[in-house]
């Protein structure tokens, strides 16, 4: 059995069983720290934590590794419930098209955006796109990541979208950490469909979805509910057909338009709704009393200059905000969600505390992974990090673009 103990820790974050499953509004500026503290791991599992006086001293030092951690925070990692971590290529010349003045949607309207990424996935082998993928996981688990969510939406064929849910499946099969698949085939309507939308519906429906079903390809469903992408009716369509095999909503809706896909999504009992760059009281008040999370991208608005969503409001509202990556060719080169804690707070001014929550969890709570993740507890084993030796909590966020991790353990 392997053993660790973590001492003489700064501030341990984030531990207790009374952690609840979601924090909602005001309740999100709340973040237990035990200072000067202990955590006991016995593969993985957490065996014992609390503050130093509590420690009762080590009776077995076989297979003990001790970690002093003075001056330093441990802290439950991240989960990212929004991800398009299996691609084909980067998109960086769209990025100097965007510096000369398009739009994200001007760009996609003249071919590039999704279609683009489409075009080169179709090029790409499985073995390839598994390499490709497991490089940038390996990555993310070193900046905190400790479970994630990965969309298929780069197919738009049936051969191409259940390659991209089968490499999903294998990097579920090959990482420690928790993975789950979302099959994001209504991404947008590829070129061959444009003038038969009902087709490329149809497809999904009868050719996508049977497929997903024998081979257990995914967990969730997911559409881009958007002005020149799905309407609220067409993502209807294809949400009630996953759900009859099982697969629950969890979609893209609000980027740039307001068209009633958040009312939809709640009443179709969508896990999350995610994006929300544009909100209306309307869809506040749908997700009142919703079990939905709403998802907010931060590193999203950043990157293609949209507002950032609106977190401060919906916490008057006593809405569970979760905040997530995005990671994407497109929109989001980047799945470093400490970068996107200092956004939270600099550009949406959500505080450390409030989005750390929304890092942890309620992001486990949109990934329907609370049982298990977000916070520390007797029982779990979801992966932990370390951080360097910093002066508080706050530093991290504060501090953007420097790394603070200097441990993940899985
Ligand atoms: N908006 C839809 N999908 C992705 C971007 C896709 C892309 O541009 O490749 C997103 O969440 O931002
Ligand atoms: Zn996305």
């Amino acid at each position: 059995m392997k053993k660790i103990l973590i001492k003489n820790i700064k501030g341990l974050v984030q531990a207790g069983e009374e952690i609840p499953a979601v924090i909602k509004g005001t309740h999100m500026h709340i973040l237990p720290v035990i200072e000067n503290a202990f955590l006991a791991l016995e593969d993985g599992e957490v065996v014992a934590y609390g503050p130093m006086d509590d420690w009762q001293g080590v009776t077995d030092w076989r297979d003990l590794e001790v970690i002093d951690a003075t001056g330093k925070y441990v802290l439950p990692a991240f989960v990212d419930a929004h991800t398009h971590t299996v691609f084909a290529k980067s998109r960086e010349e769209e990025f100097v098209d965007r510096i000369k003045g398009l739009s994200y949607e001007e760009i996609a309207l003249k071919g590039g955006g999704i279609l683009n990424s489409a075009r080169r996935l179709g090029e790409l082998s499985e073995d390839a796109l598994f390499k490709a993928a497991k490089e940038r996981i390996e990555r993310l688990i070193s900046y905190g990541t400790g479970a994630l969510e990965i969309k298929s939406g780069y197919g738009l064929t049936v051969e191409a979208e259940i390659k991209m849910l089968r490499v999903i499946k294998r990097l579920k099969e090959h990482f420690p950490i928790t993975i789950k698949a979302t099959f994001l085939g209504a991404h947008a309507f590829p070129k061959a469909y444009k003038e038969n939308q009902q087709g490329y519906i149809d497809l999904i429906i009868n050719e996508m979805l049977p497929v997903i079903e024998a081979e257990q390809l995914a967990d969730y469903i997911d559409v881009f509910c958007e002005r020149n992408y799905f309407s609220v009716e067409q993502m209807e369509q294809v949400l009630t057909a996953g759900k009859k095999i099982g697969l629950k909503p969890k979609v893209h809706v609000n980027q740039f338009s307001i068209m009633g896909g958040i009312q939809k999504a709640v009443e179709l009992g969508a896990v999350s709704v995610d994006h929300l760059e544009e909100i209306s009281q309307e869809d506040i008040d749908a997700l009142k009393n919703a079990a939905t999370i709403p998802t907010i991208l931060p590193s999203c608005s950043h990157f293609i200059s949209i507002p950032f969503g609106n977190a401060r409001w919906m916490m008057e509202n006593d809405l569970p905000v979760a905040l997530a990556s995005d990671f994407n060719p497109g929109t989001t080169p980047s799945g470093n969600l400490g970068f996107v804690w200092s956004l939270a707070c600099v550009k949406m001014k959500m505080t450390p505390e409030e989005a750390f929550n929304a890092l942890t969890v309620n992001a486990a709570a949109a990934l329907e992974l609370s049982e298990t993740h977000g916070k520390i507890a007797l029982g779990r084993r979801s992966p932990v990090i370390i951080t360097k030796e910093i002066p508080s909590l706050a530093y991290i966020p504060y501090a953007f673009g420097d790394m603070h991790i200097e441990r993940v353990i899985v």
